[in-house]
């Protein structure tokens, strides 16, 4: 495709996605759908200027506010600029030379002289927002927690793509075994720091076709979502229920860690995302899960199974806002009124799922957001309401499962060892946080 053309498709792109209307991976998907010419180069470029235009777009918008022509078009040439420097820094730049020439053959001159006049703005003259791309009401809850450094960091990191983790399904494959068959498949990775079942993959390869993954051997998986199923520590034979369970990435890993026996519950308010999990339990080899499809967390068939439960893990719906690096259209998607709505919901969930538990069964709530609202909020409220649950602590849990430096991966509490918080800066993980409790 000509340069000028790839340019064309990503404002036209850009112009749907930042109506936010949709979620971008899904207004994305649909264009891809609709353009079936386009080539696997060509949607690697569209879907990355795309993506970087969303996680700079303070910054973006305001360079934009100069130069001429639609503004979907300037934010598109801003985008596709970053896009390639990335690229070229990845490569090293000493090996490729001129990284932006293919962008500069979709330019006119006088938009080439704009991009050299954005690229020399100083940082100094930039205002915080346009430095740390998020919306301003997510900064006070975020700094509070980490402080200024910390939070400069973690914007810093949420402006990168997330790295790729691959999880080993052990029922299938040891890591080292999973490893050496993907070496065979020119697929180069390496242990990942925490999760005694991931695997940190270098780049971003095409994996469909890969043998390994094919075969059921290896699923695509953040390693701080390893950690959640990690923590939940389902045992051989149990009852265990995967509360929100949505495509099933925590429940394929659980149902591994029970080596495919006993019985494991997939609930979901959503028939749509339990289908998902239908291709992926074929390829698993488990034969223990049993998708439920419910009405909502009060439902019957919850209620028949109250105290029968050995381990629940509430995966709760959240802001997302830990995934920022893989979804950056959330943060100008989501509304503190959301967030306020999200926490009534989580709490409801959490006192029904609660009920499954049996006496000396484990209970674990888990979100991917970053806003103690929605994390520490809920659990304190939750432990104050139902004396009949002690608070595990994380950090002396996941220390007892092998995790190299669990009391790192923790904070709250007495010892700052109370809950799970995985933050993207810190861990390079998505960010998680996560409680458990024992049934007296
Ligand atoms: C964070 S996602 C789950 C992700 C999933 N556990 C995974 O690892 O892939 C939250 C899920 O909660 C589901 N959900 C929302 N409201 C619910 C409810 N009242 N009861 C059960 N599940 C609910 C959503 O449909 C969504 O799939």
């Amino acid at each position: 495709m000509h340069p000028k053309a790839l340019l064309d498709a990503c404002a036209e792109l850009l112009a749907q996605v930042l109506t936010f209307e949709h979620p971008a991976d899904a207004v994305v998907a649909r264009y891809f759908r609709d353009r079936r010419q386009l080539g696997p180069r060509e949607r690697a470029t569209l879907a990355d200027v795309t993506y970087a235009v969303l996680r700079n777009k303070l910054l973006l918008e305001q360079l934009a506010r100069s130069g001429s022509g639609a503004r979907e078009r300037r934010l598109a040439i801003l985008g596709f600029a970053r896009v390639q420097d990335e690229q070229a820094r990845a490569a090293d730049a000493q090996a490729v030379r001129g990284p932006r020439d293919y962008l500069h053959g979709a330019l006119t001159e006088p938009e080439r002289q704009w991009l050299a006049q954005c690229d020399a703005v100083p940082p100094g003259d930039l205002l915080a927002p346009h430095r740390h791309n998020l919306p301003e009401w997510l900064v006070a809850p975020l700094k509070g927690q980490l402080g200024e450094e910390g939070f400069w960091a973690l914007a810093a990191s949420l402006a990168t793509s997330a790295p790729l983790h691959l999880r080993v399904n052990t029922l299938k494959a040891k890591r080292e075994q999973a490893r050496k068959e993907l070496a065979q498949a020119a697929i180069e990775t390496q242990a990942s720091p925490y999760s005694p079942w991931g695997l940190h993959v270098r780049g971003k390869p095409a994996l469909g076709r890969v043998p390994a993954f094919a075969s059921g051997a290896v699923e695509v998986q953040d390693e701080g979502s390893q950690l959640l199923a990690l923590l939940l520590d389902a045992k051989r034979g149990e009852m265990v229920a995967d509360f929100c369970a949505g495509a099933g990435g925590k429940t394929l890993a659980i149902g591994a860690a029970m080596r495919s026996t006993g019985r494991l519950y997939a609930f979901d308010v959503s028939a749509h995302r339990l289908e998902g999990l239908k291709p992926r339990l074929a390829r698993s080899g488990l034969s223990n899960v049993h998708p439920v499809a419910i009405a909502h967390e009060r439902d019957e068939r919850i209620k028949r199974l109250a105290g029968k439960m050995d381990r629940v893990l509430v995966d709760a719906p959240c802001s997302g806002l830990g995934t920022l690096r893989r979804s950056p259209d959330l943060k100008w998607r989501q509304t503190p009124a959301a967030v306020a709505e999200l926490t009534r919901l989580q709490a409801a969930i959490l006192a029904s799922a609660a009920r499954l538990v049996k006496p000396g069964g484990r209970l674990v709530y888990a979100t991917c957001s970053l806003l103690p609202d929605e994390n520490e909020a809920i659990a304190e409220a939750f432990g104050q309401a139902h004396a009949d649950f002690a608070p595990l602590q994380v950090a002396e849990l996941l220390a007892g499962l092998k995790v190299e430096q669990a009391a790192s991966l923790c904070s709250g509490g007495e010892d700052g060892g109370r809950f799970l918080r995985l933050w993207p800066h810190l861990h390079g993980t998505d960010g998680f946080f996560a409680a458990v409790w024992q049934r007296k």
